[in-house]
């Protein structure tokens, strides 16, 4: 009896209204319901709600992986990275830099707070699918509009749970990245989808053409005054700049038009000619997806524009400007995605825990004399930020803007600033 009643509890969506919003006119109407991973499980009272295996995560080293589907249905391969982010799944799966990868979360419990209208970090979600520990079976957040179910499930994107995401993030520790296949689909063997993920490789392909902007447009929004933490007291569009697009997160964005920037965003393949022929007061070189190798194009845009206005490179930005002064990439054993990675300011002393998601790196010994690496991992010692003040170049690895992670990183659009304003007070 006491089952009945709590499965009964479980499966009846109840509408109610959260009672503590800091904001009442951000108050919504929220229902709070099991995820679809339960309720599609349930097609009676009596039966028990825990749904049975029904996908599986096959890897390229031959584990299989059985797992229950949240999501969508359907077979697809990418590279399976782990992200030790404890918060802001949202922000993690429409960051475009995920582009060709599933996104394995650390964090055990995932789903709590559902997905909202404001934490979207791009206009879609490019990412492979989500591998999780454990779906929340209720959803409570004053801001929640839908499940994290119900919104992969429209967007066609699988996630799986009852993973044992430990497990695997010890595995990909140990041997490095490994590509792949999810599939809810029982018609495929087991050896197929070893087989489609043994012949899919995500080195070497340009991931940027996909998830770049088609046109360019003007960004005006800047974050919420609800959530700002460090307004600069410029009210005025102080700086033009021109934001390169190569899967830039809105963040980023927003971040500048804070500080005091008027934004114009151009498509990766945006001819350098035409910016320059714009006279910015400064070229932003933005995160995106996939190899820097891949993408000899855009080093050579990054190559015309420099030391000609002064540029900020964030991730793939800071990777495409590292091969433009002549430094190399490579591809890290299993990179860094999360958001407590701490980084020294070699400059300041400082030590800031930063937001991070990349799998390629710069070999600062490839680098010429005069570029100065200015920040390092100190987890393990890579690049974390270089500058070349001669050609008034600065960039970081990692994601000063966050969302999700620390903020302690949001000074560096400050010193971009400073940079232009240097530039245009000399010019
Ligand atoms: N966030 C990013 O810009 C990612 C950079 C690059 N695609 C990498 O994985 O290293």
């Amino acid at each position: 009896m006491a089952t009945a009643a709590f499965n009964l509890a479980l499966i009846n969506p109840s509408t109610f209204i959260l009672p503590k919003s800091p904001n009442p006119t951000k108050l919504r109407v929220c229902t709070l319901r099991c995820s679809s991973a339960t309720t599609n499980a349930v097609p009676g009272l009596s039966e028990r709600p825990w749904k049975t295996s029904d996908a599986r995560l096959v890897l390229e080293d031959g584990s299989i992986w059985r797992a229950k589907s949240f999501g969508a249905s359907g077979t697809q391969v990418g590279e399976v990275v782990f992200n030790t982010s404890l918060t802001g799944y949202q922000e993690i799966l429409t960051d475009p830099s995920y582009a060709g990868q599933f996104v394995l979360m650390t964090n055990p419990h995932i789903g709590n707070t559902g997905v909202n209208f404001d934490d979207e970090e791009s206009k879609q979600c490019f990412l492979g699918g989500l591998v999780i520990r454990s779906i929340s079976i209720s959803t409570s957040n004053w801001r929640c509009a839908e499940t994290l179910g119900d919104y992969l499930a429209e967007r066609k994107l699988l996630g799986i749970y009852d993973v044992d995401t430990r497990a695997i993030t010890r595995r990909l520790r140990q041997d490095g990245s490994l590509v792949g296949v999810l599939s809810t689909e029982e018609s495929k063997t087991d050896e197929e989808l070893l087989e489609m993920s043994r012949s899919w490789d995500i080195v070497g392909v340009d991931l940027i053409s996909g998830v770049s902007c088609k046109e360019p447009y003007e960004w005006v929004d800047k974050t919420n005054s609800e959530w700002e933490f460090n307004y600069s007291g410029r009210d005025g569009e102080a700086f033009h700049v021109v934001a390169y697009d190569f899967g830039i997160k809105h963040n980023i964005l927003r971040r500048l038009a804070s500080h005091g920037c008027k934004i114009t965003v151009v498509p990766s393949t945006w001819p350098a000619s035409e910016i320059l022929k714009r006279k910015p007061d400064g070229v932003l070189f933005s995160n995106g997806p996939g190899d820097p190798s891949a993408v000899p194009y855009a080093v050579e845009t990054v190559k015309e524009i420099l030391g000609k206005v002064p540029v900020f490179g964030i991730c793939m930005g800071h990777q495409l400007l590292g091969q433009a002064l002549g430094g190399k990439t490579f591809k890290m054993k299993f990179g860094h995605h999360g958001g407590n990675h701490p980084v020294r300011n070699l400059r300041s002393g400082h030590v800031e825990i930063s937001a991070q998601n990349h799998n390629y790196a710069v070999d600062p010994a490839s680098l010429p004399e005069g570029v100065e690496v200015t920040h390092v991992n100190l987890n393990d010692g890579s690049c974390a930020g270089l500058a070349y003040p001669a050609q008034n170049i600065m960039s970081l690895q990692y994601h000063p803007e966050a969302s999700p992670g620390p903020r302690d990183s949001d000074y560096a659009f400050g010193e971009f600033i400073k940079l232009m304003k240097k530039v245009k007070l000399n010019a």
